[in-house]
């Protein structure tokens, strides 16, 4: 075990997202979600230290002790009963409140790391435990595979091959949205959800222009509702050339767009920031172009 552990943690996007009516006991939504690993990265850095520290760059403004960081931290030292002495400290690249699942991907980084340095597997079922009391996006960044998962959209039903294609990412400036204020929405005007197969077998395939053709997300509407520049960022972003098809991510205010190739994504992400100066990024969706060091 080398004293410190470096993950690049990829954020994600929903290739389709469905939502229903119905709850759980929790009071969490029934979620079907497709999920696959984008390579716009987070570094997690974790290390001994005489008691936990987390750390974050840029700085966040809630307490360290309410990130999801630090609350995977501890809930999986409780659950293993052993001490979290340990430092992390994170650089954080992922907007937040954009729908990439940003933090949850920084708590999925931290129990990878935890669990091999307290020698257990990230699929034991504690670690998963965790992972899903501390966020419904969790559970994905502990596999961070292309994935079909259920439940609250926290449990993992199945995976599909790895696969790599050119993606552009455009948010607006203004303040994102809120996780809980975009279902909170959704209770109000929301539909039950088309069916997720058409997603999984495109994926399962490796068929990019079938994965475009099924992009579906049902907390669109609450996200483009809730703020208005979603709904110019993804208008915008369904018009622009080279893009096969355009979705809103997960719960906002992010927007994804699968494009016919890399220079089209990249010049998809200078114009959204020459011309609009929204938040843009160029990169690759699907895993197999993105190598982790732990
Ligand atoms: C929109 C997605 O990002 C799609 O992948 C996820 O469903 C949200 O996952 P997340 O950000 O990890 O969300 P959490 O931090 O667990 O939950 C934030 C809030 O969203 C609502 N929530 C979340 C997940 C779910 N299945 N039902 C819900 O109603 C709850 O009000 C909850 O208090
Ligand atoms: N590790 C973390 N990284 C970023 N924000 C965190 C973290 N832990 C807690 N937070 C708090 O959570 C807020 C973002 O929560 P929210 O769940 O809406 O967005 P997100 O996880 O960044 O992305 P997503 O919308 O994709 O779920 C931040 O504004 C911050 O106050």
């Amino acid at each position: 075990m080398p004293s410190c552990q470096v993950i690049e943690t990829p954020c994600k996007v929903n290739l389709h997202l469905g939502i229903h009516r119905g709850r759980d006991e929790r009071g969490y939504h029934r979620v079907d979600s497709v999920m696959v690993p984008v390579a716009l990265c987070d570094t997690v850095a974790v290390e001994d230290a005489p008691e936990l520290v987390v750390h974050h760059e840029p700085a966040l403004e809630v307490a360290p002790e309410k990130t999801t960081v630090w609350r995977a931290a501890t809930m999986l030292a409780d659950a293993l009963g052993v001490e979290p002495n340990v430092r992390i400290d994170v650089v954080a690249r992922i907007p937040e409140k954009a729908g990439l699942g940003g933090s949850s991907a920084d708590a999925g980084a931290v129990l990878r790391a935890l669990a091999c340095r307290w020698g257990i597997s990230a699929s034991d079922e504690r670690v998963v435990s965790v992972a899903r009391r501390v966020g419904a996006d969790v559970a994905f960044f502990l596999d961070c595979r292309p994935g079909l998962y259920l439940g609250a959209g926290d449990v993992l039903e199945r995976v599909f091959p790895e696969f790599d294609a050119p993606i552009a990412l455009v948010m607006p400036t203004a303040d994102g949205v809120s996780t809980k204020e975009a279902y909170d929405e959704f209770d109000a005007s929301g539909e039950e959800p088309a069916s997720y197969a058409p997603a999984c077998e495109a994926l399962e395939r490796g068929d990019v222009d079938a994965m475009a053709a099924a992009l579906y997300n049902n907390l669109a509407p609450s996200a483009e509702s809730l703020c208005v520049d979603v709904r110019a960022v993804s208008e915008w972003l369904a018009a622009q050339d080279g893009v096969l098809a355009s979705q809103v991510t997960g719960s906002g205010a992010c927007s994804f767009a699968l494009c016919e190739s890399d220079k089209a994504a990249e010049a998809i992400a200078a114009r959204a920031r020459e011309d609009h100066g929204w938040r843009a990024w160029a990169t690759r969706v699907g895993g197999a172009a993105m190598r982790e060091n732990s």
